[in-house]
């Protein structure tokens, strides 16, 4: 079958390079980090806190590109080199959507060498984010399928909000498996067993259900998102750094080992994976599911 190049897509990722970053006003005590001028994400740090904030801020649905990851992985290492930066709050500059998960293009008929480089951009911000030594939450302010979810529950603590926003790994759906370390960062929030239903049905979970089975900590109006984070942060910024620290090192660090033994293998599945015509096909008839609008959440 030939593949149909979806012009919806196009328009939509080039509008986005189109963009030019919205400026904060940064507030008197908060230092802005983001990595360029033309970044797509909106760093701050607020000195009196040690609190930072990364927003996503590639509109109009954060999809993850190797742009969007690369200026991730600046801002991390930018932050995680002062030792003033306890926490970090992340979140996304549009409402209503955290982030669309990894960017289409970057997995339509792609370039191998391309591919390559996001895909290893990707396993490095997940690696950094589930490893970080700060305490990390994410102020979930709208959908966060796929990548997006995953970056989620990378962090320590999840805020989501009310609305009707979804939350899951739905790759499935897609005709595509999760990587075992998506799966590991899902079984390793929810459980073995809801993760194995959630995982095999590409399940998206409405806020309620996703309080429900642990896939976030809380479910707030959309408005106290943020502000909710903030006080959270508080509690776990109360524990002496290098307890919790090594605690959390402690709790991930077999998932963070079995993963360094195997991204290169899992680089190479994913590419011989991408680049079968099979998946093409599959990722082809999503594109058109997507553009009619048929994703619904449980
Ligand atoms: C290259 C190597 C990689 C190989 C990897 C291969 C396989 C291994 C496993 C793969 C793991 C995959 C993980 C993923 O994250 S895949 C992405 C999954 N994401 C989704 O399924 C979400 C799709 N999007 C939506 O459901 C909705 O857009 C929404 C997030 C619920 C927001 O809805 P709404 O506010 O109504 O916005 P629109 O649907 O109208 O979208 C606005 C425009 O944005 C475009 N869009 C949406 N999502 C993406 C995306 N992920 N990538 C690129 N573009 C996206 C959409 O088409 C609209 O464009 P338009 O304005 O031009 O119409």
């Amino acid at each position: 079958m030939a593949l149909s190049f979806n012009p919806r897509l196009v328009r939509g990722v080039s509008r986005c390079h189109a963009i030019v970053t919205a400026k904060m006003a940064l507030a008197a005590s908060c230092r802005d980090f983001s990595a360029a001028e033309k970044s797509t994400v909106i760093v701050n740090l607020n000195d009196n806190t040690g609190v930072a904030t990364i927003q996503l801020n590639r509109p109009p649905v954060n999809s993850l590109n190797l742009q969007l990851l690369t200026d991730i992985k600046i801002a991390l290492d930018k932050l995680q080199m002062k030792k003033d930066c306890r926490g970090m709050i992340l979140t996304s500059s549009s409402p209503g959507i955290f982030c669309a998960g990894l960017d289409f293009m970057e997995m339509h008929n792609p370039q191998e060498g391309r591919a390559r480089e996001f895909w290893r951009s990707l396993q490095e911000v997940w690696k950094m984010l589930y490893g970080s030594r700060l305490a990390t939450i994410a102020a979930i302010n709208g959908h966060s399928p796929a990548g997006g979810c995953l970056l989620s529950l990378t962090c320590d603590y999840r805020v989501m909000a009310q609305g009707k926003f979804m939350i899951g790994l739905n790759e499935t759906l897609l005709g595509m498996v999760a990587p075992f370390w998506f799966q590991d960062t899902m079984t390793n929030t929810i459980g073995h067993r809801e993760a194995e239903k959630a995982l095999q049905l590409g399940l998206l979970y409405s806020g309620e259900n996703a309080l429900n089975v642990g896939l976030i900590d809380e479910l707030v109006p959309p408005e106290k998102v943020m502000q909710t984070a903030q006080v959270q942060m508080q509690t776990w910024l109360k524990i002496p750094d290098l307890a919790r620290r090594l605690t959390k090192e402690q709790m991930r660090g077999p998932t963070l080992q079995k993963f360094v033994q195997r991204q290169n293998e899992d680089v190479d599945q994913i590419m011989k994976f991408i680049m079968d015509s099979a998946t093409q096909r599959s990722l082809g008839i999503y594109l058109n599911t997507l553009k009619h609008k048929q994703l619904t959440s449980v």
